[in-house]
């Protein structure tokens, strides 16, 4: 099916930034063909013409660090520091986990993601009382695109650590290509003090013989790098080297507590990070040097971990304080400008996650892009200056309609895949269970 969008701004976050005002973008299929000036004459085989009235059409937002099963955990544990946090509030709560609640929180993040622009994220997720089958037909269904990881701890009997790498083999193989090829795995050790040495080897083993990436949590708290230097003789990034994690092509989450060798490690690795700022603030943290990363020519992406460490999962919103962020720890305006801080959320995310296919508006790219109406807004307003909005001003409520794979997702504010008043109810109908 050939479909002709016109009569919008198109943002296309490709490399040279491009913006057609008055534009028109072609999509066959699953993908863009073209994204330009007005044409009548490419209109002319169109099955299908779309008046987009002067909306704005941009990239969907990459999420490139999340825990869509944990939605349902929004608003407990607020305002403790990571360790007792995991520790006293999250994985006791984890280990009652059923199901049912796992399939219902990630029809609530997914709904709050796609809602809220984002078309392509990278999760992670507690496998304990789950089937993960299950789940993954839920999030299928939704039509996001994105990778999910099965993960891996060194916790319990030795006998339950065997099956939990075993189950983390199988699910990483079964799903590696799911849903029209949507969504994929990545091999997720969850972090270097909860797992050993040996399930950091037997995880990457998994990665290379899968041609897989590795998701894992590092370099998070000034606590992490003390204690892995007692048990280990070594900070978190040299650990996971030694160890040859690095030498699969990895996501780290965080990366908030490094110094320039380890920088430099990430770079010659090609590691990439997944920057939380939100998470990192709220759980006391720190502020990742995002622009020494950049500088070290560090692949970055923008996440937002999970709703009980954020509380949401607006990617403007992250993209705005981690801009901010930048330019207040740097006593510099001129760091992280609005073009960098977009393009990590979009195209530059995407490349973070090995998901080149999406993040930009280009011919050959998978047409996965979001519309904002901004002329009844009025923090969208005046009208010019509409790429700075983008960072400074828009919200996720402002996104009017999500397309993933040339299909809509969201039309007008509305789910056409998820059913918004049941999983709501449900998600109120478990949640109490928590409280
Ligand atoms: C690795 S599976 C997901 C699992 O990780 C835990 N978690 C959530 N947020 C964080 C974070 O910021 N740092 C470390 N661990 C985190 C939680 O138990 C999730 O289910
Ligand atoms: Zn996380």
């Amino acid at each position: 099916m050939k479909t002709v969008y016109i009569n919008a701004t198109f943002f296309t976050m490709d490399q040279e930034n491009k913006i057609f005002e008055n534009g028109m973008m072609i999509v066959q299929d699953q993908f863009i063909t073209y994204v330009g000036n007005h044409s009548e004459e490419l209109m002319k085989d169109a099955e299908q013409v779309v008046n987009l009235q002067g909306k704005w059409v941009m990239p969907g937002l990459v999420n490139t660090h999340s825990h869509i099963l944990m939605t349902l955990l929004r608003g407990i544990g607020d305002d403790m520091l990571l360790k007792p946090w995991l520790e006293t509030k999250i994985w006791p709560i984890e280990r009652q986990y059923t199901t049912e609640i796992a399939s219902v929180s990630a029809q609530l993040g997914i709904l709050e993601m796609v809602k809220s622009g984002t078309t392509t994220f990278s999760d992670m997720f507690n496998p304990n009382g789950i089937d993960p089958n299950v789940v993954m037909e839920t999030i299928g269904e939704t039509g996001i695109r994105g990778a999910f990881s099965y993960s891996i701890f060194s916790f319990g009997t030795e006998e339950e650590q065997r099956l939990n790498l075993k189950g983390a083999e199988q699910f990483s193989k079964d799903y590696k290509r799911f849903a029209d090829g949507r969504l994929t795995t990545m091999v997720a050790p969850h972090s270097p003090y909860a797992c050993t040495p040996e399930a950091l080897i037997e995880s990457a083993r998994i990665a290379k013989e899968n041609d897989l990436m590795m998701h894992i949590h590092v370099s998070e708290t000034d606590y992490e790098i003390q204690d892995i230097e007692t048990r280990y003789a070594n900070r978190p990034v040299e650990h996971l080297r030694k160890l040859g994690v690095f030498n699969q092509p990895t996501v780290m989450a965080h990366g908030v507590v490094l110094n320039d060798e380890e920088r430099a490690i990430l770079k010659e690795y090609d590691v990439r990070v997944a920057h939380n700022p939100i998470s990192n603030l709220k759980l006391g943290s720190g502020v990742a040097d995002v622009v020494s990363l950049l500088d070290a020519g560090v692949k970055v992406g923008i996440a937002t971990d999970s709703t009980a460490s954020n509380n949401n999962l607006d990617m403007f919103e992250e993209v705005r304080i981690a801009a901010l962020l930048q330019k207040g720890m740097y006593k510099d305006a001129t760091k992280f400008s609005a073009q960098t801080a977009l393009t990590l959320a979009t195209r530059g995310g995407a490349e973070a996650i090995g998901m080149g296919h999406t993040g930009s508006l280009e011919a050959n790219k998978k047409a996965d892009f979001i519309t904002i109406y901004p002329f009844d807004k009025e923090h969208l307003q005046p009208l010019s200056n509409a790429y700075s909005h983008l960072l400074y001003a828009a919200r996720g409520s402002d996104v009017c309609d999500v397309f993933i794979d040339g299909k809509a997702i969201v039309k007008d504010r509305i789910s056409l895949t998820i059913d918004e008043e049941k999983v709501i109810a449900e998600v109120n109908r478990l949640q109490s269970r928590f409280a």
